[in-house]
């Protein structure tokens, strides 16, 4: 007891003073933790986007990128694993893991960060853009058009995600800018675990992966001075100098197995696509020489006094924008309709059709019965073409977002009977653009040399068909990643079963005509 004598009661002080001692240091440290917490809630409140222009913000694939990221590591690093970790009042963590959940549910996964990592690829690739600059949100020329840079976890995430989908070229640049960047990176302390060795243990493989071996086996000497019992850098270092004494013996070493060669890019027409795209290949003026801007009534009375504004693209095969063709309120009607049943788009035919990179976009279809206020537009589209909606398809809205893209592809069918029965082949595609994209999103057409930017309210027009019904191979055609913004556009495929008085056959067969196209 403690009351008997006054040893035990001081004895008892002691272990006061012990305890306060001891809770003190706990203060301390969760005092630490809350305000790193803290300073991670200020900076993402700082981060927050103007929620009146969240499609112009998230417009921006930079910004795209980080808030996925941010959401998928940064919560976890910063916020949920230290106050799991550390706090047990239960009632505290229930409150917070149930306001979470939502987080948990709906959150981007990892999935996400990859194929947000992938449209970044494909918009560098494509437009060839140069890692530093894009890091630093230069898209091209001097000023800072994203206005956003990124940081050195979101530099080194790209880099990590390259590397395991062994683009080990464009991997090893985005790890050397991560590495540029812990220094001056003001945001570092949003993933205080970025650290110089870390980013080394990615950049070795990958110079290795490349078959830079003298590169490789030099960055892992920096590691193990820094962490000179770093086993994995001491393994390294054995089999790397044997590799490079052999070399110095003037005994070749064996090219390292580097990735496939990709099929993709070994096509002709894929690599037209980048250069159009890329607005290095256009047509000359000579072939543009005969195309005409005209306004036109297409044989309707109602459009001699409100003809219609044509630009020609292209004559053979024929491609015209039809300018002014939907109104503002159209476009936003077609939107609203469409926007609550948006899926990812999906290439192939109906059972068989699967989600893909080739076609990186959301969309849905708008059926003319279940929307009578499309009538006006269907009769529109009716008198442009001059053709018949009767076999047409519903409406087709489609929404491209972070290096959204379409690639090459025909719009008319290998088997037509199978896939549409008596309606018959794609004959013409007719494509609203429902908005004005901001950089990028052109439809490009390789061996046409064209690429058509969207503009707000336009329609492009081309035949996928010869006119005996023949395919014709040079309307093979892509849509070019969006870079800046996004792309809405809707679509109508006309099909050849209802055309017979609407575009009859010219006096000769053109089967085999330009067959080489076919699969170049
Ligand atoms: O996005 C584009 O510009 C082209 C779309 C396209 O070719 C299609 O949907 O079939
Ligand atoms: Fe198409």
């Amino acid at each position: 007891d403690y009351y008997s004598a006054t040893s035990e009661l001081e004895r008892l002080l002691d272990v006061e003073a012990f305890i306060v001692e001891k809770f003190e240091e706990y203060l301390d440290r969760a005092q630490q933790e809350q305000d790193n917490i803290k300073r991670f809630l200020d900076q993402v409140e700082k981060l927050q986007p103007d929620h009146d222009d969240l499609e112009g913000y998230f417009g921006n694939p930079l910004n795209a990128f980080t808030t996925i990221r941010r959401l998928v590591y940064d919560w976890k690093y910063n916020v949920f694993e230290p106050i799991f970790n550390t706090t047990n009042l239960e009632d505290y963590k229930s409150s917070i893991s149930g306001g979470l959940k939502t987080i948990d549910f709906k959150g981007p996964n990892e999935e996400d960060l990859k194929g947000a990592t992938r449209g970044l690829l494909r918009l560098q690739n494509i437009y060839q853009l140069p890692t530093a600059q894009l890091a630093n949100g230069v898209l091209a020329g001097e000023k800072n058009q994203l206005n956003i840079s990124l940081s050195a976890s979101d530099c080194l995430e790209l880099g990590t995600n390259l590397c395991e989908m062994q683009e080990y070229s464009y991997g090893s640049e985005w790890l050397l800018e991560a590495r540029k960047k812990i220094n001056e990176d003001s945001l570092g302390f949003i993933s205080p675990n970025v650290t110089d060795v870390e980013i080394l243990e990615k950049l070795i493989p990958a110079f290795y992966h490349l078959g830079n071996l003298k590169l490789a086996n030099k960055l892992n000497n920096e590691i193990l001075e820094k962490e000179s019992d770093h086993e994995e850098a001491l393994r390294n270092k054995v089999a790397y100098e044997a590799i490079l004494a052999k070399e110095r013996n003037h005994r070749p070493r064996k090219p390292s197995a580097l990735s496939e060669p990709n099929k993709k890019e070994a096509k002709e027409s894929y690599q037209l696509y980048k250069r159009v795209c890329r607005g290095e290949l256009r047509q000359s003026p000579r072939q543009q020489r005969k195309l005409r801007c005209l306004f036109s009534h297409q044989n309707v009375a109602f459009y001699r006094l409100a003809p219609f504004k044509v630009e020609q693209l292209n004559l053979d095969p024929y491609v015209a924008y039809f300018h002014e063709a939907i109104n503002s309120s159209e476009m936003e009607q077609i939107i609203e309709k469409g926007l609550g049943s948006m899926e990812r788009s999906r290439v192939g035919q109906s059972q068989n059709a699967t989600t893909s990179e080739i076609r990186t976009s959301a969309n849905t279809w708008l059926w003319y019965n279940e929307n009578p206020w499309l009538s006006k537009i269907k009769q529109r589209l009716e008198d442009i073409t001059g053709l018949s909606t009767e076999s047409a398809e519903p409406l087709q809205l489609v929404n491209y977002g972070i290096g959204g893209q379409y690639e090459p592809h025909f719009d008319f069918v290998e088997e037509p009977q199978k896939v549409f029965g008596w309606k018959g082949n794609r004959m013409l595609t007719a494509l609203f653009y429902i908005n004005d994209v901001a950089l990028g999103g052109a439809t490009a057409f390789p061996f046409l040399q064209l690429a058509v930017p969207p503009v707000k309210g336009s329609l492009l027009v081309w035949y996928n068909l010869h006119r005996s019904l023949h395919k014709d191979f040079r309307t093979k055609h892509a849509g070019c990643p969006v870079i800046k913004g996004s792309k809405w556009i809707c679509n109508e495929w006309f099909h050849e079963g209802t055309q017979v008085f609407k575009r009859p056959c010219g006096l000769s067969s053109d089967e085999g005509k330009f067959l080489h196209f076919e699969n170049k």
